[in-house]
Order: structure tokens, then C-alpha cells, then sequence
């Protein structure tokens, strides 16, 4: 047994597990009437409500228990001081540090951060009003009027996001255009929309040694250098990178001027937050960025200095724990019934599965307890008309997190108020159910009855007891998206400490990397020094096969 499973609330929990499998939601609501009250928790115009799960009063107890012997407090601690917390690579783990909006210094190695952390924001500032305002021009004296972001995973999934989230606020003048995928269809179909004497791009690559990046990097040069009528200078004017390797960035032909740097203790998932950002400062302006920046410090600041029993994401982090370890779910979803979130999923997906799907803890041991859930989603009201039959049927229990806004970026007729009756109808239905009785009356009702209506029956009923948080503020804003983020960074943080995992490196996306480099070759039809397994050889025939009968 691990020490985590032995430990005392770990085995109070499992021993207080048995008794929620005989819970009502019904019943835990009917006998308190301050169940929502008691359930919920705010920060600023955020409610996280989380009255419609299966706890009670003492599951939190034992929970916050459980977070205070595995020091989730210190760890917080260690964090935000710069303590080098991501042990099997030996880096500080800072996100904190780059919306860090307080004048206190930040200290990694005895160093203060936080100049080297404003003056890149300064330039980032300069950049963009240079860009935003047409003083800086194209190589041919053009306006850049089209922003290309070419990164993947972290240098992707959350500017992307953050840009879909907050286009509403975008003023019009320049798009921002999002390529990661090393499918040449990714740059081909985005290049093909575009003027090269009026395209800025932006290779963000924490390592600038991503093959995916530096591949479409290399071809979108290759696309402008062309354009250009050959003239290699005009990269210089079209080319920025994102980056921590400067070697790498001066290597692939992009005069470090024309780099804006960030740190090794920032991790790729977590990077929004730096130069990585620039995509969206350049779409929405500096000032909205430094927004966005101001309410991820605000959760920071939530996160670090209210007690855990009102500390939305150690609350949030902890009902993930009781669910992944004690009520045996294997997956979370994330439903926003708020489309300009429609990509909020896939951000988390990089966020909570790469730090949390591991199996081994900090020292190296093997873990006897799950760890990371599947994070998924999609935002409402869609995945009503396409998965929600299993969420409210199905034979899996999955928790899920709603979030809403009370108020529309983009009001139209009705439509906010009909968006907003199905988040909560859904939430209400997912908590409650409809029994057999009720379910029966209501087939009377329409006029059934006999062997009819008992055939039907059983596929009417809706068992209930399926948990659910929602997430409710007043409007999306960068403010507000900015605090949303951070929260669930947070939650993953506590998760990782309850775990006793690092959650912030990543080894197991190294391998496929290593195996796809030894293979690329023989798609170019050479030998390989060592044959492949016995399925690779028989997948790199057939493709060698297809190729022909196409040639
Ligand atoms: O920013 P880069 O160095 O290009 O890395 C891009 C992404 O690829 C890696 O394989 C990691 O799995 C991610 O954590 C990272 O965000």
C-alpha cells in the first residue's frame, strides 16, 4: 500500500464511499433546505455551485482532510516561491510569476524574475501597437493585416482558445489565423486565404525543436520567400518567434530582435500566459491581454489565500479526487453553454490530462490509486442532441462541469434565456432524474397503459444521481476568462499534490516522437537499419502499396 492509500482520511474516505452508493440527491436536497447555500462558493461574480453532487457535509470534512495531510497548503507554497517543484526536470513551476501584477519580487535561484518578466511584456506592448497600429510594415510596404500562430500543444491550444473565446472584444483591422498540425492540409487550406506581402507569422515553440512546428515553420517561409521573388530578406520582416531557445530561433534564420523570450519554469500548457500570448495580444490589443492577465492574478491570489474550505479550486480539485478514487468515474466533461468556450475543452484536455494521466509519483513508485480522469467536452446546448443519452443513461458515472454566463457577449432575441433553461434543465435533470412512478403517471397521462405501457417504461426512467458543478458569472470578459483558466490550473495543481504526482513534465508524449523519427525514412522508401514490428512492416507495405497504385 502506498502511503497515500494507508493514510488515515484516505481510508475514512473509502470506508464513507460505501455509504454514498445509497444516496439521493433528492434526499440530500429535501433535507436541507440550505443545501445550495451550504454548496456553493464565490469569487468575485463566479459561483461555482456545487450542491448537485453526491456529498455531504462530512464527504467535504474528510476531503479537506485529506488535502491538509498531503500539505496541499505547502505545496501552494513551494510553487509560487519558486521552489523547483517539477523535480524530474529540475525546474520551478511559475505560471503564477507571469500574472504576477503585484510590485513583490518573485525568486527562482536567488534571482528576481520579475523584470526579465515586464520587460518582455514591454515589448510585447510595443510589438503589438507597432503591428496594430500599421507602422510596422511588410516587407513590400504593405499593412500585415493577417496574423499566422504557427505552434502546437501549448503554443497552440490556449492562444487559440483564448482568441475564439474572446473575438467578441477583437477590434477589426487584423485575423488571427491558428496552425499546428504537421497534416499539410493545416497550412495549405490557411496559407491559401492569404496575402504574403500582408501575413505576419508567429513560430511559438517553447523548444523551437518540435517537429510539427519547425515543419510548417520551415514551409511557410519557403511559401514567402517565393512570393517575394526569392528575397530571403523579407523574413525578417514577416517572421517573429516565441520561444526559450534563442540558438534554436538564430539557427532557423530569425534574428533574435525578432524573438520574444520566456522561461524553462514555464510549462507548455501553462504558457498562455507569456510571450506565448502574443497571438492574442495582437488580435485583441495589449491592454485586453493584460486584462486577461489581471484575472488569472485575481484566482492566484483566491487560490492562495482563502481557506481551503471556501477555495474553489481546491473545492473543485477535491470532488475530482472523491469521484476518480472513490466512486470509481474514469472521465470529467466540461460542457460550456457558452460557445465563444467552444474550445475550452480541448485547452484542458492539454492541461489536466498531460500534467495528471501518470502512474507513478514523485519518488518513481507505482501509484495503487487512479489518477488523471479523461477531460472531454463540448459545448452546450450541442452535446445535448449528440452524448447527453449517456451522461443521463448510460452505465458510466460522469461528473461534469457547466459552465454559463447570465448575460450574452452577443444578445440576440431569446436566444441567451434559451440557452440558459437548457443548462439548468440539464443540470437539474442529470441531479434528479425522473423515477418510475413519475415516469409511469406521465405514460398514463398520454394515454398508455397496460403491456404498452410497461414495455415502455423502463426506457423513460431516468436513474438521477449524476453530478454536476456549475460555473456561473455574469458575462465572459478577458478578466473573467482569465480567472476561469487559472482556476482550472489550480484544480490540477491540487489534484497532482493529492496524487503525489509531478504534474509538470511529460514524458509520455516522448516516446511516439522517438519511434516516428526512426520510421519517417522508410516513407521515403529507404531501409531501415532495424525492421519494424511486425504491424508497422505490414502498415509501411500497404501505404508503399497504395502510393503506387495512385503513381
Ligand atoms: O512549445 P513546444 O516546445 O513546441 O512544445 C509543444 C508541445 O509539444 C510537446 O510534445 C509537449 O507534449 C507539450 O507540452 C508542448 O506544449
Amino acid at each position: 500500500m502506498s502511503s497515500l492509500t494507508a493514510s488515515a482520511s484516505w481510508q475514512a474516505l473509502a470506508a464513507h464511499a460505501g455509504l454514498a452508493r445509497s444516496w439521493s440527491l433528492r434526499d440530500l436536497f429535501a433535507a436541507d433546505k440550505s443545501r445550495f447555500e451550504r454548496f456553493s462558493c464565490r469569487f468575485e461574480d463566479l459561483l461555482l455551485d456545487y450542491s448537485k453532487h453526491l456529498a455531504t457535509g462530512e464527504t467535504l470534512r474528510l476531503l479537506l482532510d485529506l488535502a491538509r495531510e498531503r500539505d496541499v497548503e505547502g505545496w501552494r507554497q513551494r510553487m509560487v516561491a519558486g521552489r523547483k517543484i517539477n523535480a524530474s526536470e529540475g525546474r520551478a513551476v511559475l505560471h503564477t510569476a507571469l500574472r504576477h501584477r503585484a510590485a513583490t519580487p518573485v525568486v527562482v535561484d536567488g534571482r528576481d524574475v520579475m523584470p526579465e518578466v515586464r520587460a518582455v511584456l514591454a515589448r510585447m506592448k510595443e510589438f503589438c501597437e507597432e503591428i496594430r497600429s500599421f507602422r510596422r510594415k511588410g516587407f513590400t510596404g504593405q499593412n500585415l493585416t493577417d496574423v499566422v500562430n504557427i505552434g502546437i500543444g501549448g503554443s497552440d491550444l490556449g492562444p487559440r482558445m483564448v482568441c475564439e473565446a474572446l473575438a467578441p472584444f477583437a477590434e477589426p483591422g487584423h485575423r488571427v489565423h491558428f496552425v499546428s498540425n504537421v497534416d499539410p492540409g493545416d497550412l495549405v487550406r490557411t496559407l491559401a486565404g492569404l496575402d504574403a506581402e500582408r501575413t505576419l507569422f508567429v513560430v511559438a515553440s517553447k523548444t523551437f525543436t518540435t517537429q510539427e512546428t519547425m515543419t510548417n515553420a520551415a514551409s511557410a517561409r519557403a511559401w514567402l520567400v517565393e512570393r517575394m521573388g526569392g528575397q530571403e530578406a523579407a523574413v525578417a520582416r514577416h517572421f517573429v518567434a516565441v520561444s526559450t531557445n534563442e540558438e534554436k530561433v538564430r539557427a532557423f534564420g530569425i534574428d533574435p530582435k525578432n524573438m520574444f523570450g520566456f522561461w524553462d519554469w514555464v510549462g507548455g500548457r501553462y504558457s498562455l500566459w507569456s510571450a506565448i500570448g502574443l497571438p492574442i495580444a495582437l488580435h485583441l490589443g495589449f491592454a485586453r491581454f493584460e486584462e486577461l492577465l489581471d484575472g488569472a492574478h485575481a484566482m492566484d491570489r483566491h487560490f492562495q489565500e482563502t481557506p481551503l474550505e471556501r477555495n474553489m479550486p481546491v473545492l473543485m480539485g477535491l470532488l475530482g479526487v472523491w469521484y476518480t478514487d472513490f466512486l470509481g468515474a474514469s472521465s470529467h466533461a466540461v460542457l460550456p453553454y457558452d460557445q465563444n468556450l467552444h474550445r475550452f475543452a480541448a485547452h484542458l484536455q492539454q492541461l489536466d490530462m498531460e500534467s495528471n494521466g501518470k502512474s507513478v509519483d514523485r519518488a518513481g513508485r507505482a501509484v495503487d490509486y487512479p489518477t488523471g480522469p479523461v477531460v472531454w467536452g463540448e459545448p452546450g446546448t450541442n452535446g445535448q442532441h449528440a452524448f447527453f443519452q449517456l451522461l443521463h443513461q448510460g452505465t458510466s458515472l460522469i461528473p461534469c462541469d457547466f459552465l454559463a454566463a447570465a448575460s450574452s457577449l452577443t444578445p440576440l432575441g431569446d436566444h441567451h434565456d434559451k440557452l440558459l433553461a437548457n443548462f439548468l434543465a440539464q443540470t437539474a435533470a442529470l441531479a434528479f432524474g425522473k423515477s418510475r412512478e413519475e415516469a409511469r403517471a406521465e405514460l398514463a397521462r398520454q394515454g398508455l397503459a397496460g403491456e404498452a405501457l410497461e414495455a415502455l417504461l423502463p426506457h423513460k426512467v431516468f436513474p438521477g444521481n449524476r453530478p454536476s458543478s456549475s460555473l456561473l458569472y455574469e458575462k465572459l470578459s478577458p478578466y473573467r476568462l482569465g480567472s476561469l483558466i487559472a482556476l482550472y490550473e489550480h484544480k490540477v495543481f491540487v489534484q497532482g499534490v493529492i496524487w503525489n504526482i509531478n504534474s509538470f513534465d511529460q514524458w509520455g508524449v516522448e516516446l511516439g516522437k522517438q519511434l516516428a523519427a526512426r520510421i519517417l525514412p522508410a516513407l521515403a522508401g529507404e531501409a531501415l537499419p532495424e525492421p519494424p514490428d511486425g504491424s508497422t512492416a505490414g502498415l509501411l507495405a500497404h501505404v508503399a502499396a497504395l502510393r503506387r497504385e495512385e503513381a
